[in-house]
Formats: structure tokens, C-alpha cells, sequence
């Protein structure tokens, strides 16, 4: 009997004429990001923030509340004041986002390491929750390929409701629409992986080492959500508490030299606290903390949230608190630590699959 599932063997029931060649099969490995607009322009920005902010997981009021006011107001105003923000840390050159960027260059790099090991049995590819690459085109891609397996990597370290679950809905929704469904599975959060907490380690140790004066403390700044999602079950606030406890058992320091805050609260809710933007400088005013430096655990990449809110919006609300020397960790982004690091996390999740 004719072996079929060899690449190029076709099945002995149809003549070979009408009958497809099997293409070789291999394991997809998909990246997913949060997205980023494709311009600073308007209807960019609303494009974008149209889709991200009528996503239920991001804000879950009922639509017929939240839609008026999205539609009607935010969308009206927002898109040119995130544009403004955007245009001061675009990568012009590229004419992409820094998110976009640094993407790509962690595909490339996580593309390279696993070809290196695996041969072209792995096809590395990243898309977006929204915008674009969409997780559909990307799902599309792989199968027609010939990947009848894929491993969906959401690049947040913490889980939370608002971005690994929704990356997940969209992986989901797009494995549906496919007739030869390819067998997947989920990245776990990776907020304490021992390869992350040394890649975020290490990056604090290079960025201190550059320093004239040893920062007072390290803020580990992660992105806010709602405080209610916290009390509806969500992970996210016990797993950014336990990502700085481990950085800090990591590089042996006392209590009081980290501490953990919380960014870019959003609308009239209670978000999680303490806000960055406060605690930064009640540090200064009230602790005598003049010297800082800020890290952003939760971001796998630079991004408006990092470059934006707090190179410049924390930085300043730092130093008219009093404060004097403001540092940013950057992101881990293509740093070999963290590309180690996210490699090995995939590695993990082939088991069984490439043996
Ligand atoms: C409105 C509610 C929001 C929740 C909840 C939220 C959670 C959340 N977001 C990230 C990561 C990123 N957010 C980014 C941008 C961004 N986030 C919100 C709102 C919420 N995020 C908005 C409106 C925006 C757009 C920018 C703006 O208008 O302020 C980005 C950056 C994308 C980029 O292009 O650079 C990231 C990354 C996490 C990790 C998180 C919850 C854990
Ligand atoms: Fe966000
Ligand atoms: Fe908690």
C-alpha cells in the first residue's frame, strides 16, 4: 500500500491528476502581539482603537451603554491625541510602529533559533490581536503551508482577561473557519519562568552598570486593568506581584529597593493600584527617592505604553515631584536573553511534537 501522508504522495482512491500533493506537514508557531496602528493619522488611530476598545475582554460594559460613548465621543477625540503620542516615538524610517518593529525582529530571531534546531519542520510567524497581521490571515498561512499542528504564543508574560484571553478568542474564531483544523495549543503565561525573570534580571544588571549612581529603587510599572476584574477572578494582579518578587530574589535585593505599580488607567473605574504615575512622585515628595528607574515587565516589547507614557509622561510627573534622575529599563525586546528565553518557553511546548 502507497504510504500517503509522505510529502508529495497523493491518495490511491482519486487519480492522481485530480488529487492535490500533500504538502510536507510541520508545526506552526504563532506569535501574537496586541496590534498597533498602521498610521499616526486619524482614521488610523480610529480604526484601531475602534477594534481594540469595543473588544468585550478589553472593556466589558454592555454595548448599547458603551458603543454611544465610543462611537460618539472617544472616537472623536481620542484618535488624534494617541495620534499626537504616537507620531513622537514613530519609527519613520519603517513607517511602523515601534511595537511593529520590534516584532518582527523577535520573529526573525525566534524564526532563526528554532530553524536552527528544527530544519524547516517549524514555520515562525507573528500576528496581531488587532490591525494587522490578523490572527485569521496568519492561521490561514500556516495551513496552507501544510501546518497541521500549531503552538499560539501570546506574548504577555502575566495572563489577563484583556490580552492573552482575547489573543486566544481570535486564535480560536480563526482555527473555526478552517475545514482541515490543525491540533493546537496554548502558551501558559510565563510571568515566572525562571529564563524571563533572568532575561529581566540581566537587563536591570546592564542598565545599572551603566549608571553614575545606583537608582534608590526599581518601579516595576505593569499595564493597569480594572481593580473589578481583579475581584471577578482575573490572574493578572498576583502574577505581576510574583514576576517582581522573583526579579527581586533573582538579583538578591532587599524589599525595599523594588516595588510594584501599575500604568495607564483608563476611563472613571478604580483601576489597580498604586498608579505609576502617582507613586513615582509620592517617591520623590514623600520618600526622598530622587534617583529611580522604571522597568515595564509586562510589555515584551517597547511600545507606546513604554516609549510614551513613561519616557515622558512618568519621567515628568517624576521630576516636578522633585525628582532628579529618572531611568528607563527598556523592554526586552530582540535582546538574546529574552529570544533565549521565549525559544526555550516553545521548546517546551512542542514536547512530543518535532521528537
Ligand atoms: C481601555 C482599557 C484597556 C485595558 C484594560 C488595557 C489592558 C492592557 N493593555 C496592554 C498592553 C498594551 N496596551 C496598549 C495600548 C493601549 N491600551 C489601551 C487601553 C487598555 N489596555 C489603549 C486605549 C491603548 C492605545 C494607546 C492609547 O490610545 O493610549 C499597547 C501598545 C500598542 C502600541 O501600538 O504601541 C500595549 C502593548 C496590557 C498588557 C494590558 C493588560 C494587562
Ligand atoms: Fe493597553
Ligand atoms: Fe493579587
Amino acid at each position: 500500500m502507497r504510504d500517503t501522508s509522505q510529502p508529495g504522495a497523493t491518495c490511491p482512491a482519486h487519480a492522481p491528476k485530480d488529487h492535490p500533493a500533500i504538502p510536507a506537514q510541520k508545526v506552526g508557531i504563532l506569535l501574537a502581539n496586541l496590534g498597533t496602528p498602521d498610521g499616526t493619522d486619524y482614521w488610523s488611530m480610529r480604526r484601531y482603537l475602534g477594534e481594540f476598545l469595543s473588544d468585550k475582554r478589553v472593556i466589558d460594559y454592555p454595548a448599547w451603554k458603551w458603543q454611544p460613548l465610543l462611537q460618539l465621543i472617544i472616537l472623536s477625540k481620542r484618535p488624534f491625541t494617541s495620534g499626537a503620542a504616537y507620531r513622537t516615538i514613530w519609527n519613520t524610517e519603517a513607517d511602523e510602529s515601534p511595537l511593529m518593529t520590534i516584532t518582527k525582529a523577535q520573529t526573525a530571531a525566534i524564526r532563526e533559533t528554532l530553524t536552527d534546531q528544527y530544519g524547516d519542520r517549524v514555520m515562525v510567524e507573528f500576528c496581531m490581536r488587532y490591525g494587522n497581521p490578523s490572527t485569521r490571515s496568519k492561521v490561514r498561512e500556516m495551513v496552507a503551508a501544510g501546518c497541521t499542528k500549531i503552538v499560539f504564543f501570546p506574548l504577555y508574560p502575566q495572563y489577563a482577561g484583556a490580552t492573552s484571553a482575547t489573543a486566544n478568542d481570535q486564535f480560536f474564531r480563526a482555527l473555526m473557519q478552517e475545514k482541515w483544523q490543525p491540533t493546537a495549543r496554548i502558551v501558559d503565561p510565563y510571568f515566572e519562568h525562571p529564563a524571563y525573570i533572568d532575561a529581566l534580571a540581566q537587563s536591570v544588571e546592564r542598565r545599572y552598570a551603566d549608571l553614575e549612581t545606583r537608582p534608590d529603587i526599581l518601579v516595576c510599572s505593569y499595564h493597569g486593568v480594572p481593580k473589578r476584574y481583579l475581584m471577578e477572578g482575573d490572574p493578572y494582579h498576583c502574577q505581576c506581584q510574583k514576576t517582581t518578587r522573583l526579579l527581586k530574589e533573582r538579583l538578591g535585593w532587599a524589599d525595599t529597593e523594588i516595588t510594584t505599580t501599575f500604568q495607564s488607567q483608563f476611563g472613571p473605574e478604580d483601576w489597580l493600584r498604586p498608579y505609576t504615575v502617582d507613586e513615582v512622585a509620592r517617591l520623590a515628595r514623600e520618600d526622598g527617592k530622587k534617583n529611580i528607574a522604571v522597568i515595564a515587565p509586562a510589555f515584551s516589547a517597547d511600545c507606546i505604553e513604554t516609549l510614551e507614557e513613561i519616557n515622558e509622561e512618568i519621567r515628568e510627573s517624576f521630576e516636578e515631584a522633585g525628582g532628579a534622575r529618572f531611568t528607563y529599563v527598556p523592554c526586552l525586546n530582540d535582546d538574546p536573553a529574552h529570544i533565549a528565553a521565549l525559544s526555550t518557553v516553545i521548546r517546551e511546548n512542542l514536547g512530543g511534537w518535532l521528537d
